[in-house]
């Protein structure tokens, strides 16, 4: 019975930030994403992403979302679930996909990497 909606401050294993907005009554809901990490020497920017999650029946909901890297030719897709435990602490358990810009069509077969994050909220003190 406890309700997972995604709108809020979440902050990752790495260290990554992202806010994400107000879902919408079809699940849908955009936001900004911090990376704590990158591979490449240019300056990490804030980034935008677009994702959804299920609505209709609230208990631990899976998701997803998209992050097009505005520092980069690169693209990450996340999907996961929501969890919450008996203290009502709320977890993302998520795999992602990283497709990096490949030179040519040759250097394909190595341009996509995978892994997992878990994503906790951060409380935001002066609510
Ligand atoms: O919070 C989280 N942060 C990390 C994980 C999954 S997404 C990831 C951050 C990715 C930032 C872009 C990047 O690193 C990046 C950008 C451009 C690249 C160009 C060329 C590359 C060639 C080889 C390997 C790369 C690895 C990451 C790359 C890029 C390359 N969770």
């Amino acid at each position: 019975e406890r309700k997972c909606i995604l709108t809020g401050d979440w902050q990752n294993d790495l260290g990554s930030n992202m806010t994400i907005s107000a879902v919408n009554g079809a699940g849908q809901f955009s936001g900004l994403y911090l990376t704590a990490v990158s591979a490449t020497e240019k300056p990490i920017l804030v980034s935008p992403l677009n994702g959804s999650q299920h609505v209709d029946n609230l208990e631990h909901p899976t998701f997803g979302f998209t992050v097009k890297w505005s520092f980069s030719d690169s693209t990450t897709v996340f999907v996961g679930q929501c969890f919450t435990d008996d203290h009502g602490k709320e977890t993302l358990q998520t795999m992602w996909l990283l497709r990096v810009k490949a030179k040519s069509m040759d250097d394909n077969w190595k341009a996509t990497t995978v892994g997992t994050n878990v994503f906790t909220r951060i409380k935001v003190q002066n609510m």
